[in-house]
């Protein structure tokens, strides 16, 4: 095994898996800790975790014993995947997963590169862009669990991390993988340990990538990845793919911008169910009687929780960010496995922490990689009879979960 990931969420760590696989390494992804060793000629494997929103320190020991299972494994260097808007709290939880992951590992010059120009984020000065807007005016600001309410990576970073934070700016990067290790050394000799480095477009990251060949533990949303397989001499692919034929449901519980528009284009076009939240919290809706409807319902139908920030907001007031969010989960979780008992074959979320609680009570140990539904969400094999597709909050065109439907079909 070459490279070990670990992935704070669900969808997240599908993005990692799918640019690795594009880059042409064989690669696994695992819903937490596997209970055996991975296949041999695997390349590299991602553990992916949903602790993303969790306590900081019960984030830390998932990820240490997720980082134990790769090192058994015998991969050579780690990555730690979150998510391209940098999703966390001021208390964490990147900091303190990748302070514990450096200590770990006695890595001492620790990449921190949320940048994925393939979905307009980049990186400049520090700061995380979403396409021209900075990140905290970007919609995230709204986030139901991890609002990011300011840009600035290395002042994010801080209030996180115990260790001093350093920066390589864009114009060290654009020099090359030379400058940028140079750069990394200064800042490492300067006392900083985690490092925020600027990137802009995809050759900023594969030279990124390049400089980072020594490094123990690189850090980031999937993009900085793409520069690590060509390092074992790995060379762009298309991973094998075989469809599946059958019933089909999308699920969304992401309040992300992107999927409230791919959940008003479908609702013009399939069936869809509107989940009220409080209906949900207080149990006034069932999971078997939404299968019922969804099992009746022609095309790709969709049931959603996706609402607005004020809405979202007034259900947040009422009844607390957690038990919400918990409720909400949980319901889609076992509408998912009902689904699947009943012989739904493709199953389509939105967000990473409902596709976690889906996954999660699927009980998919093993997920492989198939072909890239739309930047940063694969196609993923689950079973012998079910395949998935996690899609990321901010991710996908507005014609998504037709398209999904589509590609697991195929
Ligand atoms: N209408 C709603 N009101 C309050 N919380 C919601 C609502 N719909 C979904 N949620 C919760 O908000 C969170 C959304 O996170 P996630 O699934 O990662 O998607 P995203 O990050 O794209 O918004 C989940 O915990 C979900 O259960
Ligand atoms: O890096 C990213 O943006 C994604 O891979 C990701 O982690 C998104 O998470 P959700 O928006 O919670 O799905």
């Amino acid at each position: 095994m070459k490279l070990g990931c670990i992935g704070d969420d669900f969808t997240g760590s599908s993005d990692l898996a799918n640019t690795l696989a594009k880059q042409g390494m064989r690669v696994v992804q695992y819903s937490g800790i596997p209970s055996r060793d991975a296949d041999a000629g695997v390349e590299a494997v991602v553990v992916s975790l949903k602790s993303r929103s969790i306590d900081p320190a019960e984030a830390v020991a998932q990820s240490l014993k997720a980082l134990d299972w790769l090192r058994a494994q015998g991969c050579s260097q780690f990555f730690f995947k979150y998510c391209s808007t940098f999703d966390s709290t001021p208390q964490g939880n990147i900091g303190p997963v990748a302070d514990a992951l450096a200590e770990a590992l006695n890595a001492d010059r620790v990449i921190i590169c949320p940048a994925f120009p393939g979905t307009g984020r980049s990186v400049y000065q520090g700061h995380l862009f979403v396409n021209d807007r900075l990140l905290n005016e970007s919609g995230m600001e709204h986030h139901p669990l991890t609002p990011m309410t300011d840009a600035d990576l290395r002042r994010w970073m801080a209030s996180q991390s115990k260790f001093s934070i350093g920066h390589v700016s864009a114009q060290a990067v654009f020099a090359g993988p030379r400058a940028i290790t140079e750069a990394l050394d200064a800042e490492h000799a300067a006392g900083k340990r985690h490092i925020v480095v600027d990137a802009i477009r995809d050759a900023d990251l594969m030279a990124i990538g390049a400089a980072a060949t020594d490094l123990k533990l690189v850090t980031g949303g999937s993009g900085v990845a793409l520069g690590l397989p060509r390092n074992f001499g790995c060379t762009p692919g298309v991973p094998e793919w075989r469809g599946q034929h059958g019933p089909v449901l999308a699920l969304s519980g992401s309040c992300s911008m992107a999927t409230r528009a791919q959940v008003a284009r479908h609702a013009a076009r399939y069936p869809v169910r509107d989940l009220r939240a409080e209906d949900v919290i207080e149990n006034r809706v069932a999971p078997a009687d939404v299968l019922d409807w969804a099992l009746k319902a022609d095309g790709v139908p969709l049931v959603y929780s996706s609402a607005d920030p004020a809405q979202v907001k007034a259900v947040q007031d009422r009844f607390g960010r957690e038990r919400a969010a918990a409720a909400i989960e949980h319901f889609f979780a076992e509408l998912a496995r009902r689904a699947v008992d009943a012989g739904v074959t493709r199953i389509i979320t939105a967000g990473g922490e409902t596709s976690g609680a889906v996954v999660e009570a699927l009980d998919l140990e093993e997920l492989i990689i198939g072909p890239e539904i739309d930047p940063g969400v694969p196609a993923l094999r689950a079973g012998p009879d079910l395949v998935v597709a996690l899609k990321s909050g901010n991710f996908g065109a507005e014609d998504f979960f037709e398209k999904a439907a589509g590609v697991l079909g195929a």
